[in-house]
């Protein structure tokens, strides 16, 4: 697998093969895919294996999973070839998973305030991402900003990645503002909800890697 630059990104809610070409042709490192019924970007086991062959050892291919049984991971990853599992559950569940399934797990951790920051991590990288609304219909990907400024003076030495509300005009501030070392974007590469735009994908990844060098 590729190695990442000066900043990692992850483009993720792939449903098509248009958007996901565009991933590749313009070198994200990871890209994701949706395992959950509601969302929008949500894609079946044999979509996502279907795409996934499309980019072979040009990039990871993240899955993304909400508080996920064994069995469904174990019914994506019987069709999808997957690099990395992103998992919304507790510190304790992502621990089991990275043990049952011996792939890297990432763990999503939805911030309020500097209070939830974590000071360690748990598995192979942690998300911090804006604590979703109480009526929100799903835990991420809802275009949602977090306050970047909270994230100033903390300082991981764990890998870690900066999600939520990041666009093609807005990425290279956040980056600036919170020195994360990799960033996701959803909604923000997308001219409507689960389909995406290969230019605003062209542009982000561009912006993203200018602010990583800045
Ligand atoms: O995208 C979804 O529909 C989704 C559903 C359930 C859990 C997480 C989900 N998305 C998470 C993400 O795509 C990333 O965290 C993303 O970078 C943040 O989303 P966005 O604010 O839309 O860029």
């Amino acid at each position: 697998m590729p190695e990442f630059g000066p900043i990692g990104v992850k483009i993720c809610g792939l449903t098509e093969a248009v958007g996901f070409d565009a991933c590749v042709e313009h070198g994200a490192d990871w890209i994701g895919f949706v395992f959950f019924e509601r969302s929008p970007r949500f894609v079946t086991p044999q979509q996502a294996a279907g795409l996934t062959t499309r980019g072979l050892g040009r990039a990871s291919t993240v899955g993304l999973f909400v508080h996920p049984s064994d069995e469904d991971i174990a019914r994506v990853l019987e069709h999808a070839a997957l690099d990395v599992l992103q998992i919304y559950a507790s510190e304790e569940r992502a621990h089991q998973v990275a043990q049952v399934f011996g792939l890297p797990v990432w763990l999503s951790f939805p911030v309020a305030g500097p209070q939830d920051l974590p000071v360690s991590c748990p598995v192979q990288r942690v998300l911090i991402e804006p604590r979703p609304p109480k009526d929100a219909t799903r835990p991420g990907g809802n275009a949602q900003k977090l306050d970047w400024s909270m994230l100033s003076g903390w300082k991981p030495v764990f890998p870690w990645m900066l999600a939520g509300g990041l666009k093609v005009d807005n990425v290279a501030e956040a980056v600036r503002i919170t020195g994360a070392p990799a960033v996701d974007v959803s909604s923000g590469v997308e001219s409507a909800p689960g389909v995406k735009d290969p230019a605003l994908i062209a542009s982000f990844v561009r912006n993203a890697r200018q602010a990583g060098r800045a």
